[in-house]
């Protein structure tokens, strides 16, 4: 570990009210005294008029934290200063002068982790928390820095230990019928692990969905309607709307936010066969995000033929007739139009319900991002093989079981850090 001390902006760069730099590291207290802020004692803020060769740099607000009472765990100190750029770009080039260099992205939190104070889940959950737009994210990142998610896999690990104890205990200490014993001991506590993992999987998606957004995709007929209905939903002229058919050709997203939660919108072309290249991928590429979205809204005007969308629809899918101020809705659905906005509230409102009912839940989720499911993943494949050698093979059963154990200590950063460091860190901002 480097023993460099870094300083950085906390704050976002331009000008403001007040901009703070964060320093860390073993030459904190030296640094303050070299600049007239010496003496100050810990966590009590004092003003102190910072000064670097012989020129006066801003009347700031100083505080200074002592290792390991910090939030990286080092001697820290943030200068609270005057929001000026040329105060900012002053009190930097001193501090540099000084022996400091600028940190690098998310450096700050890499030190806390690598300083015990906090696993990887919540770094991760640092870097949400500042990314977070909407309410659920916020909670959600907030609940994972506090450390529902570690506990989770603390919980899990625990689970793991049990019956890999219980396999090598059967190892060294073979009764004559070892087959059986095992089944007999550790079987049911590694069908129970097994069973969590599976459970943990299944409910995989939602944390992910509350992080990165729910993904609403509206398809149906060239002309249907669906560009002007984006447009309403987003309340801007995002998409170009004619009466061509065939006028959206690429997959279009828009962020929308409902109920607290972050909702991807996508417009896509109009599902028909077309000599046409370009269209031809466009419904390519309609047909395969109506594949892999959350919820598809099929989009239908009155006097559309009803071939085309239908096989994409799911249960739970919403049927939206458009152009109601044409003509009645020709089946069962909601009822809009882009034109007067009738049944916009509505339609709003049972995307709100869908989203809702899909990523609510009173247990914090046991994945946030792709690289939790991955490793949960990795962790049921191990522990079915550890199950299916249990019998005949206890000797690689308990070697499943430590890979299986490795997956899930991964996830908090207990082992395996130096590559995941790197992909957990590389989406940081400077100064966190
Ligand atoms: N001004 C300021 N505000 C901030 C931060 C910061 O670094 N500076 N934070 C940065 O992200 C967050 C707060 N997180 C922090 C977490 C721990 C400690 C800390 O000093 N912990 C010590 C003392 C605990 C105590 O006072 O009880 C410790 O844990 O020993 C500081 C900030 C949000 N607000
Ligand atoms: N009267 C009326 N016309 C509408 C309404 N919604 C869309 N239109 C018209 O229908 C035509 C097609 O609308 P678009 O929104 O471009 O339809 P689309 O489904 O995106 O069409 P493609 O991109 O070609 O698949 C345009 O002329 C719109 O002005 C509506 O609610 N009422
Ligand atoms: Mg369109």
């Amino acid at each position: 570990m480097s023993h460099d001390t870094i300083f950085a902006l906390a704050t976002p760069p331009g000008r403001g009210a007040v901009a703070v730099i964060r320093l860390s590291g073993p030459q904190v207290a030296g640094t303050l005294e070299a600049l007239g802020a010496g003496g100050l004692k810990p966590r009590l803020a004092g003003v102190r008029t910072l000064a670097h060769a012989g020129a006066a740099l801003d009347q700031a607000l100083v505080l200074r934290f002592v290792a390991p009472h910090s939030y990286t765990g080092e001697d820290v100190a943030e200068l609270h200063l005057h929001g000026g750029r040329a105060v900012v770009e002053a009190v930097s080039a001193a501090l540099i002068d000084t022996g400091l260099r600028p940190a690098e992205p998310g450096e700050f939190t890499r030190r806390a982790f690598q300083n015990g104070r906090m696993d990887l889940t919540q770094a991760e959950a640092v870097a949400d928390l500042i990314d977070a737009e909407t309410s659920a994210q916020a909670r959600q990142a907030l609940g994972q820095l506090e450390g529902a998610l570690a506990q989770t896999y603390a919980a899990l690990r625990a689970r793991l230990v049990r019956a890999l104890a219980l396999v090598e205990a059967e190892i060294d200490f073979p009764d004559e019928d070892v087959p059986e014993n095992l089944a007999r001991s550790a079987g049911p506590v590694l069908d129970e692990l097994i069973q969590a993992l599976e459970a943990a999987l299944g409910d995989a998606a939602r944390g992910e969905r509350v992080r990165d957004g729910y993904r609403v995709v509206l398809i149906g007929e060239t002309n249907a309607g669906k560009s002007s209905l984006f447009n309403a939903l987003v309340a801007r002229d995002a998409a170009i709307v004619t009466p061509i058919p065939g006028t959206t050709r690429d997959v279009l997203d828009a962020e929308l936010t409902l109920g607290g939660y972050r909702v991807i919108l996508s417009d896509t072309a109009g599902l028909r066969d077309s000599d046409d290249a370009v269209e031809a991928e466009g419904v390519r590429r309609a047909r395969a995000r109506a594949e892999s979205a959350d919820l598809r809204l099929w989009v239908r005007a009155p006097g559309d033929p009803d071939g085309a969308a239908a096989p994409f629809v799911r249960s739970g899918d919403l049927i939206v007739w458009t152009k109601a101020d044409l003509g009645a809705p020709a089946g069962e659905g909601l009822s809009v139009s882009a034109a007067t906005g009738a049944g916009l509230e509505a339609l709003r409102a049972a995307l709100t319900d869908r989203v809702t009912a899909a990523l609510s839940g009173s247990d914090f989720p046991p994945v946030t991002r792709a690289r939790h499911r991955r490793r949960l993943e990795a962790a049921r494949s191990a522990a079915l093989s550890a199950r299916h050698r249990l019998a005949d093979a206890p000797e690689l059963a308990g070697e499943e079981l430590r890979r299986a154990g490795a997956a899930l200590a991964a996830v908090t950063g207990a082992v395996g850090v130096e590559e995941i460091l790197g992909e957990v860190f590389a989406n940081f901002c400077i100064g966190k």
